[in-house]
């Protein structure tokens, strides 16, 4: 763990060592020493205790009472401590201000320790609620107690607002367990939780402010995930959200980062109503130092989740009771009617997909990891295609798994934490995934034995039937699916090589994923700069959808940059920055099928996960660029003969196909696929270059 690499190459300072990690890291579950003597007389009182209340008292050891320590001298000086309470104060006022109402003339107050408050017991002077207060209507009659940035392990992240630990203000895993239906800790100990109705995110239902500016800036209309909402609406949304939460007895403040990249951080809180979507955020975005915490300020970008509650259909643009609402202007986001704790996940990723490249960043639906010798690769691909899967991967670090940025300095990972499919996860193939799942590890709904605990990945019980989900992909198009969408939220120092801080230099190889249930893709192909981009564009992989009758057809996506749900500007916009990005930089695109050969899905199967893996290996050391090609028709793929540990024979798709006919109307039938919806695109220019933008245009399928 002490291990250090260090590189100072393209502007970006590599250094890890063991502090940096334990910094980061989730404090370790304590065990108690002082367990109760066991006692066999009944007539006796069993424990020194008189009452069940007392009994419960001695569970909890007060000098293990969850503390990190304040720093040297603060702690004590009678001058820092005016300081602190400064600090604490303008926290305070923040946190309130968030939660004001827009409407009512006096937002909620922020009272310190209230006196009133009968729960909070005062085992250190320092232990204090926050207790924002309504006194202009009767809301002032309640308090809305506000839990920030609680940890998972029982300690306030920031010791300076050590909330006190009572009634109310229990830390986040006894929080779910008590108070949210559905939350049990598994065998390994993560959190296992339900997100409710909704185990996918609901594209259908996001909306965007269009306004003066977002009007110009963003794409819409045809094809656009942003759809319209004006400024009265989202504030009426905004208003039921804030009043739902306000309503509560508590809510979650998560005050945390995204970005590695120092210049771009950006400041994100997160007001919510569940336990476990504070533990979720708490995973996936960066989690903030003590000291970085202090300094916090105002946030750059506020969400509200009251997805347990639901928008107002007969509210202007509601077209169901989930609406999930961005505000650029107002650095806002609003969620209504889904627990799908993905939605703030994405939609942050949507807001950073709007604010980088304002400042000529790229933000990309990749993954990345980096090599020994400090050789990076991105892996691009729309969901369940493998990002989080193969850029896991023991031999390499991990930079992330689904969300980057690349500017100038290089690539820099946005979140803090990674987001796994674990449907069918299995140690043997996915080991450092399977050891994520941990304390502190979020799963959603998976299902586990009622008495081990042990959980079974292959139970999809939970998450809706694969018939639904037709329908759901039917009317939410492209969403991660509701069907088969269990998932571990972790944070990713969980993962042994991850990289801290996770920022790496510029990529040398750009790695298409595409799960191609037609199983027509070459499991590898070598592309141009021109390929590269008519593939990052159409954003192609193939779902497999259950029918009636219980036949499955794959079924076509194609979703522009492999994330059309998350973009706010035309897809073009992000294709010339990564072409201008890949061509100054060197890196070369491949184009990886994870899905099926031999057939398509139902006939062939699913190119082994080794296989592909071998394949990664093969593009990483840079033997696959040196090897002997041949070219493939209709697509134009250049593919290798040979790659070790992968049998030949399978590296030309034709080769695997025991029906050839089939093989070539397939071909030609996704090859028209592809050429329908670049169609879409044969308008637009990329870039200010005319030509990469006709050789773009060729580089599609030849019918
Ligand atoms: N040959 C293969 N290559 C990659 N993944 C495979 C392969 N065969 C099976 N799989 C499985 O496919 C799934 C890939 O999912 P993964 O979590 O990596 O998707 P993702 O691209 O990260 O999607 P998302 O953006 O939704 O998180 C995993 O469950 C993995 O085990
Ligand atoms: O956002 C989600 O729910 C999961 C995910 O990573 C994706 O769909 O790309
Ligand atoms: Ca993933
Ligand atoms: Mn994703």
């Amino acid at each position: 763990m002490a291990k250090k690499e260090a590189s100072t190459e393209n502007g970006f300072s590599f250094t890890r060592s063991a502090s940096s990690n334990a910094r980061n890291g989730l404090a370790r579950i304590q065990t108690h020493t002082n367990t109760p003597e066991v006692c066999h007389d009944d007539s006796t009182p069993p424990v020194r205790a008189q009452t069940i209340h007392d009994l419960h008292s001695l569970q909890k050891k007060k000098s293990s009472a969850p503390s990190t320590p304040i720093t040297s001298s603060s702690a004590t000086s009678p001058f820092s401590t005016i300081l602190e309470e400064e600090r604490q104060r303008l926290q305070l006022q923040s946190i309130s201000a968030s939660l004001a109402s827009l409407t009512r003339e006096t937002g909620p107050k922020v009272v310190r320790g209230d006196p009133a408050s009968k729960v909070v017991t005062h085992h250190h002077h320092d232990h204090h609620y926050i207790t924002p207060t309504f006194d202009a209507s009767d809301s002032a009659l309640k308090f809305t107690h506000v839990l920030y940035n609680l940890s998972p392990a029982g300690k306030s992240i920031n010791p300076l607002l050590r909330f006190s630990i009572s009634e109310i203000g229990k830390e986040l895993y006894e929080q779910a367990i008590k108070y949210e239906k559905g939350s049990f800790i598994t065998a390994t100990g993560a959190l296992a939780t339900l997100s409710g109705a909704k185990t996918g995110r609901s594209p259908r239902d996001k909306r965007v402010v269009k306004d003066e500016s977002t009007e110009h800036d963003l794409w819409w209309g045809k094809g656009s995930p942003n759809i319209e909402m004006d400024e009265h609406t989202f504030l009426i949304n905004r208003e039921r959200a804030v009043d739902y939460l306000n309503s509560l007895e508590k809510v979650f403040v998560n005050d945390q980062f995204l970005n590695w990249d120092p210049e771009h951080r950006i400041k994100v809180r997160i007001v919510s109503a569940r336990a476990y979507h504070s533990l979720f955020m708490h995973n996936m975005c960066i989690r903030p130092t003590p000291e970085e915490l202090e300094e916090f300020g105002t946030p750059d970008f506020t969400i509200y989740n009251a997805g347990q509650f639901p928008c107002n259909r007969y509210t202007h643009h509601m077209t169901s009771s989930t609406s999930i609402d961005i505000n650029i202007a107002r650095k806002e986001m609003v969620i209504l009617g889904t627990q799908y704790a993905g939605e703030m996940k994405k939609g942050l990723f949507s807001v950073m997909h709007y604010l980088m490249p304002k400042r000529n960043i790229l933000s990309l639906h990749s993954g990345c990891n980096m090599g020994k010798n400090g050789d990076v690769a991105l892996f691009f691909g729309l969901s369940g295609t493998g990002k989080t899967t193969l850029s896991t991967d023991h031999n390499r670090y991990l930079i992330g798994d689904d969300e980057h940025c690349w500017s100038e300095n290089g690539v820099s990972n946005i979140e803090g934490g990674c987001y796994a499919k674990c449907v069918d996860l299995s140690r043997e193939k996915e080991p450092d995934i399977w050891n994520a799942i941990k304390f502190g590890t979020v799963v959603e709904n998976v299902v586990f034995d009622e008495h081990t605990r042990e959980v079974d990945f292959s139970d999809k019980s939970v998450t809706v039937s694969e018939i639904i989900a037709e329908l759901v992909n039917y009317y939410f198009f492209e969403s991660a699916g509701f069907a088969e969408n269990t998932r571990a939220a972790y944070p990713i120092e969980y993962i042994p090589n991850a990289k801290i801080p996770c920022v790496a230099p510029h990529p040398k190889n750009v790695i298409l994923l595409a799960c191609d249930a037609f199983g027509v893709l070459p499991p590898v192909s070598k592309l141009s700069l021109a390929q590269t981009m008519y593939h990052f564009i159409s954003g192609y992989t193939a779902l497999v959808a259950g029918t009636e009758d219980g036949i499955k057809e794959p079924q076509a996506t194609f979703s522009a940059c492999f994330g059309a749900a998350f973009i706010m500007m035309h897809p073009t916009k992000y294709a010339a920055m990564l072409a201008e990005k890949m061509q100054k930089h060197g890196a070369t695109g491949w184009l990886v099928n994870t899905g099926w050969s031999g057939g398509r899905y139902g006939v062939g199967n699913r190119i082994k996960l080794a296989y592909t893996r071998k394949i990664i290996d093969a593009i990483h050391s840079g033997s696959l660029l040196n090897a002997e090609y041949t070219k493939t028709e209709v697509f134009g793929l250049e593919i290798p003969t040979a790659i070790e540990g992968v049998p030949s024979e399978i590296l030309d798709p034709v080769n695997t196909w025991a029906d050839k006919k089939a093989y070539q109307d397939t071909l030609m039938k996704l090859a028209s696929l592809f050429k329908k919806n670049f169609n879409g695109f044969i308008s637009y220019k990329i870039g200010t270059d005319q030509s990469l933008t006709e050789e773009i245009l060729a580089a599609g399928p030849t019918l």
